[in-house]
């Protein structure tokens, strides 16, 4: 049965959205997933995202599947893409609409309460275009990132590790899903390509893990490139960069309110002192709509 999609983008981190609110079971297969991301023979994405009927009392569930087919917890760039399908699928935007309800017209929603496997993530489409993302409480020991780069209820903080012949200082921290971040004098000098997929599965990350290269600007402003699991080179990663200012904080490095520019532009973040949540805010837009006919 054809199946419809919209490609959506968020600082080029881009993704097929699917929609999956009839069912709690995707549309497509991890394998099907993994053809359709192809950029030369398929739609051309760094992963697939369901928008599937939300549980617990929130108002949708996100399921996604990386470009290699594994599924992650939490997609920062994909859930703000994920806030616009929605709003786009309930106005009716971008597939034809539904007969109309019969208590009359209803107001649209600009908030969604989002059942994720990093627990609820709520997102806010701000009148500017941009999507507010409360993004949680980062975990920060060992044995939730996960990885043995300490004991399983400490935290990694400025650890050394072994990748790629070079001895790296790295901070560890999980938004649901893992991240291995590292400060770096350029950026621009790391050969990603060489050393992401050595940090990526190295046996101190028993679930793999994406991993983040800063470089301070100010302490307000960093630059940073990363080498996502299960999609390798992206222009942007939304969790990364909210785990970047995490780890920027914890050493001494960030202020808690940090701008991040990647490859495909910047991200507003921001660690709350007192309740401890993250903020992130920045863009999303769709691309184009089509079928998949089989
Ligand atoms: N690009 C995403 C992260 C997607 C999941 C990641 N590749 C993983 O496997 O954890 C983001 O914007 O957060």
């Amino acid at each position: 049965m054809p199946i419809e999609f919209a490609k959506y983008q968020g600082l080029g981190n881009d993704f097929i959205l699917i929609d999956n609110r009839h069912s709690s079971e995707p549309a497509i297969t991890p394998e099907q997933a993994v053809d359709l991301c192809d950029r030369h023979f398929g739609i051309g994405a760094d992963g697939a995202i369901f928008a599937l009927p939300g549980q617990n009392g929130t108002d949708y569930t996100m399921r996604i599947f990386n470009s290699d087919g594994s599924e992650p917890e939490m997609c920062g760039n994909g859930i703000r893409c994920l806030a616009k399908f929605i709003a786009d699928l309930e106005s009716s935007e971008i597939h034809p609409p539904q007969p109309p309800q019969a208590s009359g017209g209803i107001e649209s929603k600009t908030e969604y309460r989002i059942h994720t496997g990093a627990g609820v993530i709520v997102t806010e489409l701000r009148s500017d275009g941009q999507v507010k993302v409360d993004m949680g409480v980062p975990r920060l020991l060992a044995a939730e990132i996960p990885t043995t780069l300490a004991a399983p209820d400490a935290k990694v903080i400025d650890v050394p590790i072994e990748v790629a012949d070079k001895s790296w200082s790295v901070t560890c921290v999980s938004m649901g899903n893992p991240h291995c971040i590292t400060f770096v004098e350029d950026v621009s000098a790391v050969a990603l390509e060489t050393v992401g997929p050595q940090f990526e599965n190295n046996k101190a990350f028993p679930q793999r893990t994406n991993t983040e290269f800063i470089q301070v600007v100010r302490s307000d402003y960093v630059k940073m490139r990363v080498w996502e699991r299960g999609a390798g080179v992206t222009l942007a990663c939304g969790t990364g960069a909210c785990a970047a200012v995490v780890a920027g904080v914890l050493v001494g490095k960030c202020d808690r309110a940090t701008a991040v520019e990647l490859p495909g532009g910047v991200l507003e973040i921001e660690w709350a002192e007192v309740s401890g949540r993250i903020y992130m805010t920045g863009p999303a837009q769709l691309v184009f709509t089509g079928c998949i006919s089989n």
